[in-house]
């Protein structure tokens, strides 16, 4: 378990090294200045932004393969978009995202970090265009049969599904219809033993 910012730190190194390390410093710089303007994280967070938000994302590397596009929805302050994108510069990662001012804040965390490998998608996730994602991953973003409805048709037979769910991830899988839900498991946290991340593989129909 993941347990003090310097075990978060090395944890996300380990993965992806000192570019990624110093694009990840920039962005939790820049994120303690903005959210005195807008509320984009718990101000409590801030002291373990590394293990709450940054490690918390990263760890999702672990339970997919990373392909493109990898499609984050609800992005808000970039967890864990940013963090992916900045980890692996060769995977092409959208954050759709619909309020302005978070998408104005994305779009400028992007530039900081100088990510050419991230496209900020400022809309409703019902008005994106339909796009065969790799990777589908959302952290906070709706109940778990409302997001899977909301993004089914961008999911093919090989989309990987990497959603941090805390501790309503079991139930929520079991809530899915019987026949449909055997394509999801449940894998354990790593920074909080008391959250789970629906991981899946496959395409979600939104029709019974
Ligand atoms: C609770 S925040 C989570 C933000 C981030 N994923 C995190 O974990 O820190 C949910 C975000 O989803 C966005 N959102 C909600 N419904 C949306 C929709 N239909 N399309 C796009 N964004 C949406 C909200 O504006 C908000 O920024």
């Amino acid at each position: 378990m993941i347990s003090t910012e310097s075990d978060a730190r090395s944890y996300v190194a380990d993965l992806a090294g000192d570019a990624a390390i110093a694009r990840l410093d920039i962005l939790i710089e820049e994120l303690a200045r903005e959210n005195e303007l807008q509320n984009l994280v718990a101000k409590a967070t801030l002291g373990t932004v590394w293990q709450r938000h940054v490690a918390d994302s990263a760890q999702l590397l672990q339970f997919c393969e990373p392909s493109s596009p990898w499609l984050d929805l609800g992005s808000g302050a970039g967890f864990p978009g940013l963090v992916i994108a900045a980890m692996r510069p060769e995977i092409s990662v959208i954050l759709i995202e619909s309020r302005k001012r978070r998408v104005d804040w994305l779009e400028r965390a992007v530039a900081s970090m100088e990510l050419t490998n991230c496209q900020v998608e400022g809309r409703r996730l019902e008005s994106v265009e339909s796009v065969s994602a790799g990777v589908i991953s959302a952290r906070a973003f709706a109940p778990l049969d409302r997001l899977l409805a909301l993004s089914a048709r961008f999911s093919t037979k090989d989309t990987c599904w990497v959603l941090p769910k805390g501790r309503s991830a079991a139930q929520e899988v079991r809530a899915l219809p019987k026949n449909r839900r055997n394509m999801f498991h449940v894998e354990q946290s790593r920074t909080d033993p008391e959250a789970g991340i629906v991981v899946g593989r496959g395409q979600w129909s939104a029709k019974a």
